[in-house]
């Protein structure tokens, strides 16, 4: 059963030290965190003023254990706003709980971070879903959480948020909206969707009869991370946006050849990674337009 074992070496406390290790070490004071998916770390290049630091030298950090995931937290500026990037995540297929894997999530929550924006790799589900297409998450799909997989299993500890969370609204709608604005002010409106996020716990990548049921479940997409980083930000109050890069079209037909593979995915990464940086720093450039009146025009596009 649970116990406070179980979070141990992700209380309060522990979050509280490693926050306070960080902001004496920084000057910076991030108000955006963003975390790079798969083969996505270029999304972090463009910051000015940067200052980095490596998980293995943060107290209590988790370490990124897969390849094109670098484990480097970047302090900066896009523009004018202060962020943080996380070069690489953990996942729960390597062997971490999940409240190691959302730790850093907290850390951000202490830091006084307000929006987190999530990327990843995943692999598109939805039949005239191409390779590179840019899906902006409007919601999710927590199969690992049904099985008791769950990031906010165990005691809660109301310094982080409430016991029931809501999760009908886990993506800010404008966020989203903002998003496929400066995509279609970029020319991107080809290739970028909306669509239903699925977690599965990985590594291997699924079967075709797991694909299939993925789809009349309702996914679009599917992936091995950051349902849980959304649930422990939405729990802790904070504004989410999700981008996942289609990087590989997942079979849902037994004569087709695909096979999935994780190089194809950080390939796929590298070709679509300067789109979703330029993506990303509009967006973050515009992002004073979310609280102001400005998303009215967007609100009638
Ligand atoms: O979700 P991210 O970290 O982007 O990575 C995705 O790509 C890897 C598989 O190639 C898995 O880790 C999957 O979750
Ligand atoms: O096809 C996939 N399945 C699961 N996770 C993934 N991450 C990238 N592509 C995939």
């Amino acid at each position: 059963m649970h116990t406070k074992e179980k979070c141990c070496c992700c209380s309060f406390e522990n979050v509280k030290e490693t926050t306070d290790w960080l902001l004496s070490r920084t000057r910076h004071r991030p108000k955006i965190a963003v975390v790079c998916g798969s083969g996505l770390g270029i999304l972090a290049d463009g910051v000015t003023n940067k200052q980095t630091f490596s998980y293995e030298d943060i107290p209590n950090f988790p370490v990124s254990t897969v390849p094109g995931h670098e484990g480097r937290l970047v302090f900066g500026y896009v523009k004018d706003k202060a962020c943080v990037f996380m070069q690489g995540r953990v996942h729960l297929y390597e062997g971490y709980t999940l409240c190691k894997v959302t730790y850093p999530v907290r850390i951000f929550k202490l830091m006084g971070v307000e929006t987190i924006i999530v990327t990843n790799a995943s692999g598109g589900l939805c039949e005239d879903y191409k390779v590179g297409d840019i899906m902006i998450i409007k919601d999710h799909i927590n199969l690992p959480g049904f099985a008791g997989q769950h990031p906010l299993c165990g005691p809660n500890d109301e310094r982080f948020g409430i016991r029931f969370p809501c999760m009908s609204d886990a993506y800010s709608k404008d966020l989203r909206k903002l998003a496929l604005s400066v995509g279609s002010d970029l020319g991107y409106s080809n290739f970028i969707r909306e669509g239903v996020y699925c977690m599965v716990s990985g590594p291997n990548f699924e079967t075709i009869a797991e694909a299939r049921m993925l789809h009349i479940l309702g996914s679009d997409s599917v992936g091995m991370s950051t349902v849980p980083e959304v649930t422990v930000a939405k729990h802790a109050g904070l504004r989410v946006l999700g981008i996942s890069l289609i990087t590989n079209k997942v079979s849902l037909d037994y004569s087709r050849e695909e096979k999935a593979n994780h190089e194809e995915v950080l390939e796929t990464g590298q070709m679509r990674a300067e789109m979703l940086q330029k993506l990303l720093q509009t967006l973050i450039s515009r992002y004073d337009q979310l609280d102001s009146n400005q998303m009215e025009s967007l609100n009638s596009h």
